[in-house]
């Protein structure tokens, strides 16, 4: 199959081709930076620790065959690329370009362009939302012929409906609403309380949402983590394939990682500290354009 052709039917189809987090010129200005979350609030890594992690994050994918893509550099006002996911994501064979909620991230998506502009799918392949719409790739999980919508800190229900116009003859678009900050619960996306791994496992945080869909509850053995692994991004993993997963080496993560092996996946344990600290771990810090 073309790596030049968008594809993404299952969030735990072999990846072939991803866009990861560019660590390098993170935060290179200080006076542009913007605290977005709740996570950083704590404070911000330090630039150093970013070096090693991401480098053997993207020595491991591409031994296991993956394609990996870097975003350009899009400018100091832009000053964390850390997190693809949320910029864009592939839905069956066409691309839709994120409108992201916080300002220092709404020019990020220019930095993968130039990829975008070289992958073919369904004419037209490339879908842009109108303004007021609000929707993030971390809140959006495709698999198993849904599109799972989290309503978040970060998508509003405009996003949800632009999904159902365009994709609900294809997928069934599922709204998933997230607790809020003012429910005391912080999920900033839907992937960082829900997850699916292996042929048909998912982790959830099940304080994390208001009600759980019975598409969600009908689909998947579910494999619950508690409030401390989800503060520690336990849900977000990164699949690459239905047997094989990414997670962090991190002792909140680590019974969560057993579940997983006990469940007969694979568990890569990666050190990933730092981009955790801004709030993604590695779903968010990747952004597949091709599964397969
Ligand atoms: N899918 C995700 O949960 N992505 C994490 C995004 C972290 C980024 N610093 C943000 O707050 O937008």
């Amino acid at each position: 199959m073309s790596q030049n052709t968008l594809r993404q039917f299952n969030e735990t189809d072999r990846l072939k081709k991803v866009i990861i987090g560019r660590w390098e010129d993170y935060c290179s200005d200080q006076s542009y930076v913007e605290i977005v979350n709740e996570e950083q609030k704590k404070g911000l890594p330090d630039a150093k620790t970013l070096i090693p992690e991401f480098q053997t994050f993207k020595q491991t994918l591409e031994e296991h065959g993956v394609e990996v893509l870097i975003p350009q550099y899009v400018g100091k006002f832009v000053y964390d690329q850390l997190t693809p996911r949320d910029i864009g994501i592939t839905i069956g064979k066409k691309f839709v370009v994120c409108n992201m909620v916080k300002k220092s991230r709404r020019y990020e998506v220019t930095g993968i362009f130039p990829f975008i502009n070289t992958m073919h799918g369904d004419e037209p392949s490339i879908l842009v939302p109108d303004h007021g719409i609000l929707l993030e790739g971390g809140d959006i999980i495709v698999d198993k012929g849904h599109i799972f919508v989290g309503i978040s800190q970060r998508t509003n229900e405009a996003g949800f409906d632009f999904l159902k116009q365009h994709f609900g003859r294809d997928f069934n678009v599922v709204p998933v609403y997230c607790r809020s900050l003012n429910d005391g619960e912080n999920v900033l996306h839907l992937d960082c309380a829900f997850n699916p791994v292996g042929e048909n496992h998912a982790l959830i945080y099940v304080d994390g949402f208001r009600e759980m869909p019975k598409e969600i509850k009908d689909h998947y053995h579910l494999i619950e983590i508690s409030s401390e692994e989800q503060a520690e991004l336990a849900t977000n993993v990164i699949s690459l394939d239905n047997t094989t997963v990414i997670s962090r080496d991190h002792e909140m993560c680590s019974r969560v990682n057993q579940k997983m092996r006990d469940a007969g996946i694979e568990v890569i344990e990666l050190p990933f500290n730092g981009a955790p600290a801004t709030g993604g771990s590695f779903r968010c810090c990747t952004l597949p354009l091709v599964r397969e």
